[in-house]
């Protein structure tokens, strides 16, 4: 329970209000006849250090869907009191200031975790880590502003404008520019989020459905020896060591078909490998669609010896633990290491335009620009942070939680 209530409420419960922060066992009893609920464990929790920033109150009850029934009943009879909305508890902690837009999207995430990286990278979101680098940013550009106005103030006065108090603006402009790039820099939390997409491509029966199931440890694509078995795009998620990848299987490319289905699912392997970021190719050498694309010399216990690329059977399971090292290798570049952050769209735009508001501070002489440019920069940081949020924005963000979060 949080807000004004909860305290009243508790002990309308227990009888009692228990003394702050100290977990204490006691009978509930409906306040409306007496009669006990549940022996729980009470938790009051004074505001405003809480984690809304309010009154709160925590019942660790007995499971049962009938001991909860009960307890909610008894609490729905009492004024003022009402069932929380989904993520609304940290919609409240986002109101009174005790987390950021930030720090709110990275409990979005560690809620969603699935993966080692996922977490790791979620955790220093919702511990505020980018929310303090923010507020860092924030303080800079405060100072450089106040630097800027202060010139203007003198320059009024006809004085001479003070030489050594552009060059600190300029070289507070410029450290402070670094500083964002380098965040700008940061994987994408999608990325993360979605896996790394791994596209198998290459001629028809070379093999690329079965070596997804080899990689995935399951029959998710169909296999025979029938050229064009696979028509359409087959996307398989799976976490191999730690990361969260996206396979997708596809239609094995040939120039003519007369299969109208099987042309455009080849459309669709085409699209497949442009938005890919890792591509195995079961091919030609000659035919590789990209020059990083890795070469698979497939089904190599019943090939010719000496293909080039990496010796693979899907049968034999040679070259499997290869493979499946180099895709972590290449994954593990396209992924925030340890300690790094990732960002969302939203956050990549937002520091995009900060960016681009110190560039153009960075590049004029007029400091009349300079200070207009450094107002416009913490503009982009109020929205980083969710000061100058839209409510539909918020709205998303929020519904996204489940009740009681
Ligand atoms: N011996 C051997 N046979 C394989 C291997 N990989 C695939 N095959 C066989 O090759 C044939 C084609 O395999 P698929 O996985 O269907 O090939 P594909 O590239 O998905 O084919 P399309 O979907 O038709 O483009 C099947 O009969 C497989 O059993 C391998 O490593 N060794
Ligand atoms: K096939
Ligand atoms: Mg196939």
């Amino acid at each position: 329970m949080s807000g004004v209530g909860a305290g009243a409420a508790l002990a309308a419960l227990a009888r009692r209000l228990p003394s702050p922060r100290t977990a204490s066992l006691a009978l509930l009893k409906d306040p409306r006849d007496d009669a006990p609920l549940d022996r729980a464990l009470l938790l009051w929790l004074p505001g405003p250090a809480t984690v809304t920033g309010e009154d709160m109150a925590e019942l660790h009850c007995h499971g049962g869907r009938a001991v909860v029934a009960a307890v909610e009943g008894a609490l729905a009879a009492m004024p003022g009191l009402r069932r929380a909305a989904a993520g609304e508890f940290t919609r409240r902690a986002f109101v009174h200031g005790r987390m950021d837009l930030n720090a709110v999207e990275g409990l979005s995430d560690l809620l969603a975790a699935e993966t080692q990286s996922q977490r790791r990278a979620a955790l220093l979101m919702a511990e505020g880590h980018f929310s303090r680098r923010i507020d860092d940013w924030r303080l800079s550009l405060l100072d450089l502003s106040a630097m800027a106005e202060a010139a203007l103030d003198f320059s009024d006065e006809d004085d001479v404008p003070d030489a050594a108090i552009e060059t600190r603006i300029g070289a507070g402009i410029v450290a402070l520019a670094q500083d964002v790039a380098a965040i700008l820099a940061a994987p994408s939390a999608e990325r993360l989020r979605d896996g790394i997409r791994v596209v198998l491509a290459g001629p028809p029966n070379a093999g690329k459905s079965t070596l997804l199931n080899a990689l995935v440890g399951r029959d998710a694509a169909i296999v025979s020896d029938v050229a064009g078995t696979t028509r359409d795009r087959i996307e398989v998620p799976a976490a191999i060591g730690g990361t969260a990848f996206l396979f997708t299987d596809t239609a094995g490319l040939r120039g003519e078909t007369d299969d109208a289905i099987e042309a455009i699912g080849i459309d669709r392997a085409r699209a497949a490998l442009d938005a890919a970021d890792i591509i195995l190719w079961l091919g030609d050498a000659a035919d590789l669609p990209r020059d990083d694309a890795l070469l698979i010399a497939a089904q190599s216990d019943r090939a010719e010896a000496g293909r080039p690329g990496l010796r693979l059977s899907a049968r034999t399971g040679e070259g499997m633990d290869r493979l499946v090292a180099t895709l972590q290798e290449r994954a593990a570049a396209l992924l925030p290491g340890e300690g790094d952050y990732a960002l969302h769209a939203r956050q990549r735009q937002q520091v995009g335009q900060l960016y681009a508001h110190l560039s153009a501070a960075g590049a004029t002489p007029d400091l009349l620009v300079v200070a207009e440019d450094l107002r416009l920069a913490r503009g982009t940081i109020d929205a980083l942070t969710g000061q100058a949020g839209t409510e539909d924005m918020l709205d998303r963000l929020f519904s996204g939680f489940c009740i009681g979060k």
